[in-house]
C-alpha cells in the first residue's frame, strides 16, 4: 500500500529533500520524473510526497509555487527581512531603494531591520532612524535592534509564511540568524527511512520554524541586478509613487518633466522625500545604462 502525504521541503541534503508533512520530518528523494521535466525541487516548495511498503518515500510532484528567489534558490518567499547596518559599512540610502526597488518589483514585501546601531553614536543614530520614519510612512515595516526583531519576529511570522534575510555583505545577517536560532529549541528529528543514514554533507539553505511558520538559515542576496527592469516600469516599484501617480495628469506619468505631476508636486511639498526621487533618477540611469552603476563598485 502506497500512502501519501504532502507538506514543504524545510531542507536539501545531497540528493535528498526533507519534507515537513503536518506531523513529521520525513526524508525523501525525488523520482527521476523531476530530471526529465527539468524541474528541480527546492527548499520552500510544498510537494506531494508517497511512502511506499518499504517504507521508502518519495517526492512525487512540486505544486505551483508563488514565487522563485536568491541563490541558493527558495519557493515561495512571503516576506523579506532586509538586513541594513548603520555603520560598517555605512547605513545607505542608495542601496537601501535599490533592495526596496527589487523585492517591489518580484513582488515580495519587505521589513526592515537596522543592525549594528551600537557602533554608531548618538547623532548619527538619530539622523537614521529619523530617515528610516518616512519608510515606515510609506508602508515599511522597521525593527530597531535585534531584541525587536526576536521579541517580533514569531508574532509577524503568519502560518506556513518563509522569511528570508537579504542585505549587503557584513550586514550582520548571519549574526541575526545565529542568535535568532539559539534562541529556540530547534526540532532536528529527521525521518530518514534509512536512506542517507550518518552521512555529513554541507547543507544548502534550510528553513527553521519560527512563529507559525519559517525562516531561512541562510540568506539569499547581497548582490541584485535592477538592469531586467523595464525602465518605463521603474515607477511601479517605488510604492509611494505609485500611489500618487493616480493624481498625475498622465496616466504614463514617468515623474520626470510632464505637466501637472503629483509626484514632483508631493516632493515640493515635502511629503514625499527628495533622495528617493534622486534614486529613482539613478535607478532609470543603471537600466538606461544596463550595468552596475560606478558607486557600488
Ligand atoms: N558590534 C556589532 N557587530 C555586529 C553586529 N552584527 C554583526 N556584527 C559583526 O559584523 C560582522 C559581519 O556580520 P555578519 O553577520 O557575518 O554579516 P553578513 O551580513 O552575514 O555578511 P555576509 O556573510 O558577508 O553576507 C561580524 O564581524 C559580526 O560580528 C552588531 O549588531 N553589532
Ligand atoms: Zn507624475
Amino acid at each position: 500500500m502506497i500512502k501519501e502525504d504532502q507538506g514543504i521541503v524545510i531542507g536539501l541534503i545531497a540528493g535528498y529533500y526533507d519534507v515537513q508533512t503536518s506531523t513529521d520530518i520525513i526524508r525523501t528523494r525525488a523520482r527521476g520524473v523531476f530530471r526529465k521535466n527539468n524541474l528541480k525541487p527546492v527548499v520552500g516548495d510544498h510537494v506531494k510526497i508517497q511512502i511506499d511498503d518499504q517504507g521508502t518515500s518519495y517526492l512525487v510532484a512540486v505544486l505551483p509555487r508563488k514565487n522563485l528567489i536568491g541563490r541558493p534558490a527558495l519557493a515561495n518567499v512571503t516576506q523579506i527581512l532586509l538586513v541594513m547596518s548603520a555603520v560598517q559599512p555605512d547605513f545607505s540610502l542608495q542601496l537601501l531603494d535599490r533592495f526596496l526597488t527589487f523585492f517591489s518589483w518580484k513582488g515580495v514585501p519587505v521589513s526592515i531591520f537596522l543592525s549594528k546601531t551600537d557602533l554608531t553614536n548618538r547623532l548619527e543614530l538619530t539622523k537614521i532612524e529619523e530617515t528610516l520614519q518616512y519608510y515606515q510612512e510609506i508602508g515599511y515595516k522597521v525593527y530597531y535592534s535585534q531584541k525587536e526583531v526576536a521579541s517580533n519576529l514569531p508574532n509577524d511570522i503568519g502560518s506556513e509564511q518563509i522569511w528570508t534575510l537579504a542585505g549587503q555583505s557584513g550586514a550582520g545577517k548571519s549574526t541575526l540568524i545565529n542568535s535568532l536560532k539559539n534562541g529556540l529549541n530547534q526540532e532536528t528529528g529527521v525521518i530518514s527511512n534509512s536512506l542517507n543514514r550518518g552521512k555529513h554533507t554541507t547543507r544548502t539553505v534550510n528553513l527553521f520554524h519560527l512563529g507559525k511558520g519559517y525562516l531561512a538559515d541562510t540568506p539569499g542576496f547581497s548582490a541584485i541586478d535592477l538592469t531586467p527592469i523595464k525602465i518605463n516600469e521603474l515607477r511601479n516599484y517605488f510604492i509611494e509613487f505609485k500611489r500618487a501617480s493616480k493624481y498625475c495628469k498622465f496616466r504614463g506619468c514617468q515623474h520626470l518633466n510632464e505637466p501637472k505631476c503629483e509626484v514632483k508636486a508631493l516632493i515640493k511639498k515635502g511629503k514625499i522625500s527628495k533622495s528617493r526621487y534622486d534614486n529613482y533618477l539613478l535607478l532609470r540611469k543603471e537600466i538606461e545604462n544596463g550595468k552596475l552603476p560606478e558607486y557600488l563598485k
